[in-house]
């Protein structure tokens, strides 16, 4: 689904170009189960925002379902980005003013869905989080955990290709996180979710798939978890 070929990234700092991926070749298919590690400022974030779409200036090729996205209008990125990727943050970024249900339909409202189908989808989406009855709380009302799973549940709202996940469970105590990491796994296993996510933490990163470690711009290692 996803291929990346000898992807580089460069930032410009005054007259300095700083080279922060260097030749990324990297394919990831539908239904996996991803973790990407890597020290502080290997480059994680600058990877997950491309494959994410929300940045394309880099060289190299990015074929996303077979398709070159090289060359796209920003336009046509915030559609791809809208239509295939599910967000996951480590702050939850709910809307404090929000209920969960709210939250959760939001990605639907902007996308012109009628009211009494979002309401449907947004049922159904908070059962597959496992998260009933607290639809009309607001997420000051809710545990760490239960907040993040709203946010996985609006991510998972508009039925993305793939959910993006960055450090997911770096705000969670480890009993949550455990939480957190059986409910992707459960995704991933259920409804064959494609799941990429940026860990610091090795026993969170251990539990997926596959594991890629970055270093200094570079694919360190990349190997199937062995269970
Ligand atoms: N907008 C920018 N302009 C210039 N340099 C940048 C910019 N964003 C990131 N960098 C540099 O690129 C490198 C990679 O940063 P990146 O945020 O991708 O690392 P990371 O692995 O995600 O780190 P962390 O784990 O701390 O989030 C770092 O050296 C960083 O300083």
């Amino acid at each position: 689904m996803i291929r990346l070929e000898r992807l580089n990234k460069y930032y410009q700092q005054g007259d300095e170009k700083i080279h922060v991926l260097k030749d990324i070749s990297l394919e990831i298919n539908q239904g996996e189960f991803v973790a990407i590690m890597g020290p502080s400022g290997s480059g994680k974030s600058t990877l997950i925002n491309i494959i994410g779409f929300l940045d394309n200036q880099f060289e190299g090729e990015y074929l996303f379902k077979r398709n070159s996205v090289i060359g796209k209008s920003s336009k046509d990125y915030a559609k791809l980005r809208n239509q295939n990727v599910g967000f996951v943050f480590q702050n939850f970024k709910l809307i404090a003013n929000l209920t969960v249900a709210e939250n959760v339909g939001l990605p639907l409202l902007y996308a012109g869905y009628r009211r009494k189908d979002i309401g449907e989808r947004v049922n159904n989406v908070l059962q597959s989080v496992h998260l009933k009855g607290i639809a009309k709380k607001l997420p000051s009302q809710l545990s760490g955990g239960q907040q993040q799973r709203v946010a996985i549940a609006r991510a998972l709202i508009s039925k993305p290709s793939f959910l993006l996940a960055d450090e997911p469970t770096g705000a969670l105590d480890r009993h949550t996180s455990q939480e957190i990491l059986k409910l992707f796994l459960d995704l991933n296993q259920k409804l064959r979710s494609t799941i990429i996510m940026v860990t610091h933490d090795y026993q969170v990163a251990s539990q997926s798939q596959r594991m890629i470690q970055i270093m200094d711009g570079r694919i360190e290692s990349d190997r199937s978890v062995s269970k």
